[in-house]
């Protein structure tokens, strides 16, 4: 990617202060470092060119929203070079844990180290505009080498190829955490046939999680207030309270055109979590359980 091109601002200057508290200990579980570049650049692969976005402003909108902790996933724009996010991890006083995207051929010593930095998953990316290719066969050798660290997968496909991947989905012999729902259309409703695919894969496996996230995306271009995405995903977190995640998603990657206040992102939380143990749950017991279970005794 040429440096020459405009780097592209994908997050809200000034986010609203959130109406809703999240409880003490909330967790961001989906979140991204960009750079900073000239300390960590971009990847010659990478499908768009970022401003910079890195930890120091990650963690000043984590006190806005009233967050405690950010689990880092490693964005496209940085291929398998995870130096940006352990450097937001590092630089966390163990408030941040990560997910990383890796060459199929990594070394068992390099696998350590990424332990040693605080990554806790691998992100498989089935989306072609952000990869070049997902090598599933690869994949699942790569599956089989985290299992022995306890890791996870954290998969991200779009709701037309969920079929096509249930058997490799099948195959996966960790526990798996579904990026936005595998980003469902949620004009269909609670009951459309996206949710309902969904679920059946849900059904398959208790050890399959998911993130309740990106309403901006997942409503993209209508926005705001995003009243589908709330009608759509409250039952499914009701349902499957025990394993579902939620985050910010900023710097909100590619979605320049449509930047979500990410204020307005964490007010969406008691519409799909009303009570106040959904909230609990899915803001604190589960991420802790995933990415710091040695604090919960
Ligand atoms: O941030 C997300 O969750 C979604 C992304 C970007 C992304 O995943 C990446 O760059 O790796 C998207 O849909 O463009």
């Amino acid at each position: 990617m040429s440096e020459t091109q405009d780097r592209i601002i994908s997050w809200h200057a000034s986010p609203s202060k959130p109406a809703y508290t999240p409880p003490p200990g909330a967790v961001d579980a989906h979140c991204h470092v960009f750079g900073p570049m000239a300390e960590f650049p971009f990847s010659a692969k990478a499908k768009y060119l970022p401003g910079d976005a890195g930890p120091d402003m990650l963690f000043a909108l984590r006190d806005h929203l009233g967050f405690s902790r950010n689990v880092i996933v490693q964005a496209s724009c940085h291929g398998t070079d995870n130096a940006a996010t352990l450097n937001g991890i590092a630089k966390s006083n163990g408030k941040a844990r990560g997910v990383a995207v890796v060459d199929p051929a990594i070394s068992d010593a390099e696998l350590e180290r990424l332990h040693e930095g605080g990554i806790r998953g691998v992100r498989f990316n089935f989306l072609k505009r952000l990869v070049d290719d997902a090598p599933k066969d690869k994949f699942l050798e790569v599956a089989r080498r985290i299992k022995g660290l306890g890791w996870h997968v954290v998969i991200y496909f779009e709701a037309d190829i969920l079929e096509e991947l249930r058997p490799f989905l099948d195959a996966i012999p960790t526990l798996i955490v579904v990026d936005h729902m595998g980003r469902p259309d949620v004009t269909q409703g609670p009951d459309g046939a996206d949710m309902k695919a969904f679920r059946a894969l849900l059904d398959s496996r208790e050890d399959i999680w998911t993130k309740v996230t990106c309403p901006d995306r997942l409503e993209e271009p209508k926005g705001p207030p995003w009243d589908d995405f709330a009608r759509a995903v409250a039952p499914l977190v009701a349902d499957y309270q025990d394993r579902v995640l939620w985050g910010t998603d900023w710097p909100h990657p590619n979605m320049q055109n449509a930047i979500p206040d990410d204020g307005a992102l964490v007010d969406m939380i008691p519409r799909i979590a009303p009570t106040a143990e959904l909230q609990q749950k899915l803001l604190v017991t589960n991420p802790m359980r995933l990415y710091w279970p040695e604090e919960l005794g």
